[in-house]
C-alpha cells in the first residue's frame, strides 16, 4: 500500500510509516512478503521518483525481517518501467512484477510479451513476475496463452500474480506448467480457497493486510486437508468482510482501523472512504472482536504527521 497522507488533495506519500507497517505485518499478521507500488499501494497514481522512494523504504525496512520484497514496476511508458526494474535490481528488491499496458495497448499476446521482455531484460538477475488483472487494465489475454512458451522470451519468468475470477484459465496455467517450478500467486482474496484446490503456490492481495493471520490458518487447514476448517475462514471472513467493501479507499480505512497504522486517503481520482463506511466498518470489525485500538479512528483516519 501507498501511505497517503493528506491534508492537501495530492495525498502526499508517510513514508515515516513503512518501518511500523513492516514490524506489524510480520509480528501481528505474520506476512512475510511484501508486493509493493500495486493496485492498493495506488502505484500507477504516484510519480515515478515517489516509486523508487517508496520501493527503497520497504526494501531498507524490511531487511531482515522480509522474506521478499517484490516490486510492481508497470507503467505505460517502456521507458519508465524499465527504469524502474533497474532501480529494483540495484536496491536489492527480491523480485519485479509488471501489468499490461492499458492505454495504447498490446493487441495479442506476442506484442505482450514483447513489451514484457523488455522490462525483463532491464533487471536480468531478478525473477520476474507478470500482474494479470484484466479488470482493472482491459488487456483480456489469457494468462494460460500467456505462459506457453514465455521463458523461451523471458528467461527471468518466475510466476504469474493472477487478479482474476476465471478459475479456468488459472487452472489451466498450472495444469499446463506442471514440470516448470513457476509461482502462481492468486489475487482474488475471496476465492482462494478455489484457487488453493486449483493449485494455487501463494497468494498477493489486498485483505492480507489486515486478514493475514486469518489466512494463514486457511492455508494451514488446507494443508492438513481439514476442508470444512478452511471452508469456514474463507466464507465466514472474506465474504463478511466484502459486505464492507474492497476498493483501495476501504482498504485503506480497515487498515488503519484494525492495525491503528495511519494508512491516510488514497490520492485523487480516488476518494477518501466516506465517514458512513468508516462508521459501520468500526462497528462490524468490533462485532467480530477484531479491533485492538477502539477509540483512535479520528486521529487515525484523519490526523498524518
Ligand atoms: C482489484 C484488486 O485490488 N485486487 C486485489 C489484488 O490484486 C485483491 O486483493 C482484492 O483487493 C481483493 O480480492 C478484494 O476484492
Ligand atoms: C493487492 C495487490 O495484490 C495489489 O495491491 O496489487
Amino acid at each position: 500500500m501507498a501511505h497517503t497522507c493528506n491534508p492537501s488533495t495530492l495525498g502526499e506519500i508517510n513514508f515515516s510509516v513503512i518501518g511500523q507497517y513492516v514490524d506489524y505485518l510480520v509480528k501481528e499478521q505474520g506476512v512475510k512478503n511484501v508486493f509493493v507500488n500495486g493496485t492498493t499501494g495506488e502505484g500507477l497514481s504516484l510519480s515515478i521518483s515517489e516509486r523508487r522512494r517508496v520501493a527503497e523504504e520497504w526494501v531498507t525496512k524490511g531487511r531482515n525481517k522480509l522474506d521478499q520484497v517484490v516490486i510492481h514496476v508497470g507503467a505505460l511508458s517502456l521507458k519508465e518501467s524499465q527504469e524502474l526494474a533497474q532501480h529494483a535490481a540495484e536496491i536489492g528488491a527480491d523480485g519485479i512484477a509488471v501489468i499490461a499496458p492499458f492505454f495504447l495497448k498490446p493487441w495479442n499476446k506476442d506484442v505482450l510479451i514483447n513489451f514484457l521482455k523488455e522490462v525483463a531484460a532491464a533487471a536480468p538477475a531478478l525473477p520476474f513476475y507478470y500482474y494479470h488483472i484484466p479488470a482493472l487494465t482491459g488487456i483480456k489475454i489469457r494468462a494460460e496463452e500467456l505462459l506457453d512458451g514465455i521463458q523461451d522470451k523471458i528467461p527471468t519468468f518466475q510466476g504469474l500474480k493472477f487478479s482474476d475470477t476465471d478459475l479456468l484459465d488459472f487452472g489451466q496455467c498450472v495444469d499446463q506448467n506442471r514440470q516448470r517450478q513457476f509461482a502462481f500467486l492468486f489475487g482474488v482474496d475471496e476465492q482462494l480457497l478455489s484457487a488453493l484446490v486449483m493449485g494455487a503456490t501463494g497468494a498477493v492481495g489486498s485483505t492480507y493486510n489486515y486478514l493475514g493471520k486469518k489466512t494463514n490458518q486457511m492455508l494451514e487447514a488446507f494443508e492438513q486437508k481439514d476442508f470444512s476448517v478452511a471452508l469456514n475462514y474463507q466464507s465466514h471472513f472474506l465474504i463478511y468482510f466484502s459486505c464492507l467493501g474492497f476498493g483501495v479507499s476501504q482498504t485503506k480505512a480497515i487498515m488503519t482501523l484494525v492495525s491503528g497504522i495511519p494508512m491516510g486517503p488514497p490520492r485523487l481520482p480516488l476518494q477518501k472512504a466516506s465517514r458512513e463506511f468508516t462508521d459501520n466498518a468500526e462497528a462490524k470489525l468490533k462485532s467480530l472482536n477484531f479491533l485492538s485500538f477502539t477509540s483512535l479512528k479520528d486521529r487515525n483516519l484523519e490526523a498524518c504527521s
